[in-house]
């Protein structure tokens, strides 16, 4: 792979403008059977995502991922979205006791609108085994799998039945693999998405390394469908991670979900914990992006996301901080 780069070597070029508020801006997409406000989905990590923040979101029409770390309870998650006619969305992972969750589903005819399959090393027969399981019990789920990094491994798991997949192995905010392995995305994740988009013939979800509001429309403009957010959305007051003050300033705590803190012990570590900048309410940033992303359509000189795939762009290495 050459000519790597990453969110902050990019610039897109406006072109002329089409418009005449920003607020006629779309910034709708489309996953499976459902449409949702903006390409953007919180992380289905234990700081970011909780029921009341999928039911928020949910409810107003955003895409969520509930996370898969209290496994006992996504049984009863699915009936109550369900009850308050809800779409639900959950996380699986690959052990032996998913498999036989996935029959249970099925045997309850609690069928989940969407399944991700949540897994740090996506390319594995593990993957593509969960894959063809979901499919063959639970047919009309849509099923995320991941988190892949190669062309290879997208068209692997889009093979075996999956109907998205997501990009980003050690990007992320939270995340070690990159020190702890060698391997990874990181620092070339936007060119990674890139190169997995053009082997994609379904949506691709970029995952990790989301900085600022902007590195959202660049995703979209190098083939992503929607964009997965750990770091910025756990800073939030709703954000299920701990509050806490430090010199007079407000942080929320941030763990990986591979981070020696989730899983109790230290085995196969590759996350850490950190605390985020506190951010006030998830229902302000949401509006934020919305109308981060809608002036970005308009400087594609659009009026909805495809503008932005149709963007001309720049290779600056580094300089996007320039000027601050
Ligand atoms: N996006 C990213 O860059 C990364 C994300 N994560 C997150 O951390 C969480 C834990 O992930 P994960 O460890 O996959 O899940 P689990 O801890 O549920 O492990 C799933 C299964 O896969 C096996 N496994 C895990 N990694 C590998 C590997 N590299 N090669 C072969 N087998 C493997 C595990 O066995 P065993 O443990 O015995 O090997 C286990 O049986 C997830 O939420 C994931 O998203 C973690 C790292 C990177
Ligand atoms: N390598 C690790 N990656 C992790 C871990 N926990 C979560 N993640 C990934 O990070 C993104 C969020 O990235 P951010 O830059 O927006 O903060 C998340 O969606 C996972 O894919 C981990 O322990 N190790």
């Amino acid at each position: 792979m050459n000519n790597v780069f990453d969110y902050e070597d990019i610039q897109l070029i406006p072109k002329r403008c089409v418009v005449s508020s920003r607020s006629e801006c779309d910034t709708s997409v489309k996953l499976g059977e459902h449409t949702f406000k903006l390409p953007v989905v919180p992380a289905n990590m234990q700081t970011t995502m909780d029921e009341k923040i999928a039911n928020y979101l949910a409810e107003n029409q955003y895409f969520y991922v509930m996370h898969r770390f209290e496994p006992e309870t996504r049984q009863a998650f699915i009936k109550d979205m369900h009850k308050k006619g809800l779409i639900s969305s959950i996380s699986v992972g690959v052990k032996e006791e998913e498999y036989d969750f996935v029959q249970q589903l099925k045997a309850e005819q609690l069928i989940p609108e969407y399944i991700t399959i949540d897994i740090a090393h996506g390319h594995s027969d593990a993957v593509i085994n969960m894959i063809k399981h979901i499919k063959k019990h639970l047919p009309s789920t849509f099923v995320i799998a991941g988190n892949v990094g190669t062309p290879d491994a997208v068209r692997d798991l889009e093979e075996a039945g999956a109907d998205a997949t997501k990009v980003g192995i050690g990007p992320g905010k939270a995340c070690i693999t990159k020190l702890k392995t060698g391997f990874g995305t990181g620092g070339w994740q936007l060119a990674a998405v890139k190169w997995c988009a053009e082997a994609a013939t379904k949506p691709i979800i970029a995952d990790g390394g989301i900085r600022t509001y902007g590195d959202i429309a660049k995703s979209i403009r190098f083939g992503a469908s929607m964009v997965m957010i750990g770091s910025i959305f756990a800073g939030h007051e709703e954000s299920p991670g701990k509050t806490v003050e430090v010199d007079g300033k407000l942080y929320k705590e941030y763990f990986g979900s591979a981070s020696e803190f989730q899983k109790g012990e230290k085995k196969n570590v590759e996350g850490k914990k950190l605390l985020v900048e506190y951010k006030g309410k998830l229902a302000d940033t949401l509006t934020e992006m919305e109308q981060d992303l809608q002036s970005s359509i308009s400087y594609a000189g659009g009026k909805t996301l495809d503008a932005i795939r149709e963007a001309d762009y720049v290779v600056v290495k580094n300089t996007i901080f320039n000027g601050d």
